[in-house]
């Protein structure tokens, strides 16, 4: 079995190594367009050796943003910036994907390191959420979305096809889905946030549509040859997870039907129960999706060690795995994966600038 640094192919798309920069928000957009900051974050992370770098979530809609500082490809104004980054990782030698999200209920607030808390409904910035039901996230909170309708669905479904169309004329190589955090999509898987009684509320077929069409109608514009993924929450703590991961692997084979190639198994966060944080937590989660749906799969959460992660890929337990914090700490930390599998000349993961001196630093 193929271990860490093995390459990696899905449909017409080789990565060098299973390391994936796991999409990680910035909020540094203005107006959902890349300004200074993305070009140089994504350009080291990419030279950091990882075979796949995933640009943040990329909103496909004004509305569809957490905050007003999210990337997004609503219009084509968006796809120049977006370019620039995605032939930036292309040419530090990992593949460019995108996240792809719509934050639903969740959509309008400020950073985390603002406060994370709606914007205020005076605030010249605020815009009014939309979601599967008028159900606000936690009962205190006053920011309540308002229920769509249906052509809000088919326009949000259109708004993810138009925005894949533009990941594509960007150059993206990779597209996943956001249907997980408790945003949009999740909202109606969730039975906590779906009350609806029409063909997407009540049953899971129901609640799953709005995934599956979505799926189908990205597909369509998608090329085949180009990997379509989702991000999907299969575990909510709900104390109901016996019953959310059964409901999920169903979801996951009519996704699969759809056209998803493979799925990064995630976390619903629909409420805002606890979470038993623990090390590589979601790894059996992810093993037993792929045993069960034969999706290959990623996931992410905690995996901090490059033994452990080159593990879970040699016992066929991931097929890719997704760092985050990892790569913010360290944008050379493949370098350091690679020290650690003791894989001969480790610094040459890295761009020959870099490596030829790394590799020879016992000598002038
Ligand atoms: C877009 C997205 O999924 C990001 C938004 C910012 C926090 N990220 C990580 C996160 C997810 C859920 C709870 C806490 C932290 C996820």
């Amino acid at each position: 079995m193929p271990g860490l640094f093995d390459p990696y192919t899905l449909k017409g798309i080789t990565l060098r190594n299973r390391l994936a920069v796991s999409p990680m928000c910035q909020y540094m957009a203005r107006e959902g367009l890349v300004t200074d900051w993305h070009l140089p974050h994504y350009t080291s992370l990419a030279r950091g050796g990882a075979g796949l770098v995933v640009v943040e979530a990329t909103a496909v809609s004004p509305e569809g943003r957490i905050t007003p500082g999210d990337l997004g490809l609503w219009s084509d104004a968006h796809v120049q910036g977006l370019a620039a980054v995605a032939r930036s990782i292309a040419d530090a030698g990992a593949v460019p994907g995108i996240q792809l999200g719509h934050a639903g209920r969740k959509a309008g607030c400020t950073p985390p390191w603002e406060g994370g808390a709606p914007l205020p409904k005076a605030d010249p910035a605020h815009w009014e959420p939309i979601a599967p039901s008028a159900l606000p996230l936690i009962a205190e909170q006053p920011h309540l979305p308002r229920a769509m309708t249906g052509a809000d669905i088919r326009r949000v479904q259109q708004d993810f096809v138009d925005a894949a169309q533009r990941t594509h004329d960007a150059g993206f190589q990779w597209l996943e889905l956001h249907f997980a955090h408790g945003f949009l999509a999740q909202s109606f898987l969730s039975k906590h946030f779906n009350a609806r009684d029409d063909a997407y509320g009540g049953s899971l077929e129901n609640r799953a549509r709005f995934l599956v069409e979505t799926v189908a109608a990205v597909r369509q514009v998608w090329p085949a040859s180009l990997p379509l993924t989702a991000r999907l929450g299969v575990l909510e703590f709900d104390g109901d997870d016996g019953m959310n991961l059964a409901e999920s692997i169903e979801v996951l084979a009519h996704l699969k039907a759809a056209g998803l190639d493979l799925v990064d198994v995630g976390i619903g966060f629909s409420t805002l129960s606890p979470v038993p944080w623990a090390p590589n937590m979601l790894v059996p989660v992810a093993e037993r999706v792929r045993r069960e749906t034969g999706l290959p799969v990623a996931t992410s959460w905690l995996i901090t060690d490059a033994k452990e992660a080159d593990g879970f890929v040699r016992k066929g337990q991931l097929d890719l795995v997704m760092f985050a914090r990892r790569f913010l700490d360290n944008p050379h930390w493949t370098q350091q994966a690679a020290r650690a599998l003791d894989l001969p000349k480790p610094s040459w993961v890295l761009p020959s600038p870099y490596a030829y001196w790394l590799e020879n630093w016992a000598t002038p």
